[in-house]
């Protein structure tokens, strides 16, 4: 193995600069050459494929988005598209690959890697949606924007006395309202997880409402989605005033927290020290702040839950 190349695919998420930076400076410490592959696999079949040196990572850790950029592509999915892929690869003499990504990114990685191909996934999405590994790239950061809008948006429920419904990402996972909810101090968190009882809802509203509380935040994740069908059943039973935000992008850029500049940090150097191990097919993670690795296939099919404590938690702290 002489050259490892890296790519970010899927979502962009703070910190996956830290972790480029990490595999490109682990590597060329430990002898070997890298190269950088362009805007996922999109860039990886048209040989958008470039090498980087100890300086084409400089003045990156604190910057969002990711310097390699990203893509969404399905032509990856197709054996044609794969197959080009590889080609590239091979053609720029590429011999083993980091991917950045979610659980997306990692089933074209997986796929690589059982072609033979020597492949690592880190784990690279604002959403936390990977079972196998206590966070997720970006998670950190978005969960500190989502908590600083939080605080924002109630000064202004509590100085007009509205109800504040705020939308937050996550794909099918709760985790960023659900965290952000309780970091917030929110009054209710609503996940796709979870059947939410929009009548006992409207009962805590009104109860906060007469024991004097000013403010009334809702945290919604977008994987239930409908923010303003819900601001009408609100406004109908506790006769409020009920304002909805959509965060939308803006918890997805950003300077990246010191944990994601960490745990970028430490995950592209574990997936370069796998490699030289010879090993493969595997997704990075962390666990109890330990540097972990699980095959693509059992990463892939543990089942994500929310956190039943930290719920009943943020439940109870808002009555
Ligand atoms: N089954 C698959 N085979 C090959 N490539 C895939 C597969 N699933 C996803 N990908 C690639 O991974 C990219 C990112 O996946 P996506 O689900 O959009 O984001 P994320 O990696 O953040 O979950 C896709 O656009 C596609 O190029
Ligand atoms: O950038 P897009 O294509 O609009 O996708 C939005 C999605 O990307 C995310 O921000 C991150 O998800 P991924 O990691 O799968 O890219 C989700 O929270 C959101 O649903």
């Amino acid at each position: 193995m002489k050259k490892i190349g890296v790519l970010t695919s899927g979502g962009d998420a703070p910190g996956m600069n830290a972790a480029i930076r990490a595999v490109v400076r682990t590597a060329i410490y430990h002898g070997f050459e890298v190269a950088g592959v362009y805007r996922g696999y999109q860039g990886l079949i048209e040989g958008d494929i470039e090498n980087l040196n100890i300086t084409s990572v400089g003045d990156i850790i604190h910057r969002g988005g990711t310097m390699l950029r990203t893509a969404r592509c399905l032509d990856f999915k197709t054996d044609e598209g794969f197959n080009k892929g590889l080609q590239m690869l091979r053609m720029f003499k590429v011999d083993s690959l980091v991917v950045i990504g979610g659980d997306g990114s990692f089933n074209g990685a997986k796929r690589l890697a059982e072609a033979g191909f020597p492949t690592i996934g880190i784990p690279g999405t604002i959403d936390n949606d990977l079972a196998y590994t206590d966070y997720t790239l970006g998670f950190d950061t978005a969960l500190t924007t989502v908590v600083s809008a939080i605080g924002n948006i109630r000064d202004t429920s509590s100085s007009h006395g509205t109800v504040n419904i705020i939308e937050v990402m996550g794909r099918n996972c709760g985790d960023i309202a659900l965290y952000g909810g309780l970091a917030g101090g929110a009054e209710a968190v609503i996940i796709p997880e979870l059947d939410t009882d929009v009548d006992e809802l409207c009962r805590t509203i009104i109860r906060g409402k007469k024991r004097g509380k000013l403010h009334s935040i809702i945290l919604l994740a977008e994987g239930v989605g409908k923010p303003y069908e819900l601001a009408e059943q609100i406004k109908s039973k506790t006769s409020s005033d009920v304002k909805v935000s959509v965060i939308g992008y803006l918890q997805r850029g950003g300077t990246p927290t010191p944990n994601d500049r960490i745990l970028g940090s430490r995950m592209g150097a574990h997936a370069v020290e796998l490699l030289m191990e010879g090993q493969y097919g595997k997704a990075v993670g962390i666990k109890g702040n330990q540097m972990i690795a699980l095959d693509f296939d059992e990463a892939l099919n543990m089942k994500k839950d929310y956190d039943k404590g930290i719920y009943e938690l943020a439940r109870i702290l808002a009555i």
